[in-house]
């Protein structure tokens, strides 16, 4: 099967400004990737350009297939009066369209979604009455629900507690058990280590991308960390070519 998301030699920029520098490579179908690196490292930009939501300066990226996006936590805005229902019946925006009504079983799919997360009952909650955490759970039911083959997490489990984060990764191993595709932007090595078989090490260009046991090595660290430090946040795009 080919690979649903692949890059060549891309190039991602904000005005003229450089986020991701000649990145190539492809994630495998099926395959569960930790993207990691310093802040500022490109990494929220990767996962919305996969996500359709920011176009490629130079190269070609092709993504294939329906694929959900969680956000940043804190990308989200979620002061605006809306319940927890209607933000996981979102989820069903991408295949019902905003025109028609939802239809009694998708409704039903979002309430089990609810109840999947541990949010039973919670269904007419107003979203900003959430703590962080219970919010991230609300989150991820919309992705149960958006049934994705290829799904995008940034930052997944940042400021949520130890139960709700491994509630939250034994949802991503179950998907990975389904055989969806799923990137997710991580800060926390330990988790990486021991969780996600492959990793992609990011410094606005890539420093290492394989078996996370092989891109995770105190050198590659090393380096990632001195081309932190050697950024030149005015450089104009593209520094190689130029
Ligand atoms: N909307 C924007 N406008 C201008 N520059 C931006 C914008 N978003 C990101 N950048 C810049 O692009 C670079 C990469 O940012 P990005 O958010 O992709 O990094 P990141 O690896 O996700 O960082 P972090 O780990 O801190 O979340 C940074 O220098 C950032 O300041």
């Amino acid at each position: 099967m080919s690979a649903p998301i692949f890059l060549a030699d891309v190039t991602l920029t904000h005005g003229r400004h450089p986020a991701v520098h000649h990145l190539s490579g492809e994630f495998a179908a099926g395959s569960l990737t930790a993207i990691v690196g310093p802040n500022g490292a490109g990494k929220s930009t990767l996962l919305r350009a996969i996500a359709g939501l920011h176009p490629a300066h130079e190269g070609r990226l092709s993504a294939r297939g329906r694929i959900a996006l969680l956000p940043q936590a804190a990308a989200t805005d979620r002061q605006f009066p809306i319940s927890c229902l209607d933000v996981v019946q979102l989820g069903h925006w991408s295949r019902a369209g905003a025109f028609r009504a939802l239809r009694p079983a998708e409704t039903g799919a979002a309430r089990d979604a609810l109840a999947a997360v541990g949010l039973e009952g919670f269904e007419r909650r107003p979203v900003g009455s959430l703590s962080v955490g219970q919010f991230q759970r609300v989150l991820f039911a919309r992705l149960l629900v958006q049934d994705a083959p290829v799904i995008l997490l940034d930052e997944p489990f940042n400021a949520v507690d130890a139960r709700t984060a491994a509630d939250l990764l034994a949802l991503v191993h179950r998907w990975h058990g389904e055989g969806r595709t799923i990137l997710a932007v991580l800060h926390d090595l330990d988790l990486v280590r021991t969780q996600f078989p492959e990793t992609l090490l990011l410094a606005r260009e890539p420093v290492a991308w394989g078996p996370t046991g092989t891109v995770l090595t105190a050198a590659n660290r090393l380096k990632a960390r001195m081309m932190s430090e050697a950024w030149d946040d005015a450089a104009e795009a593209c520094g190689r070519a130029a």
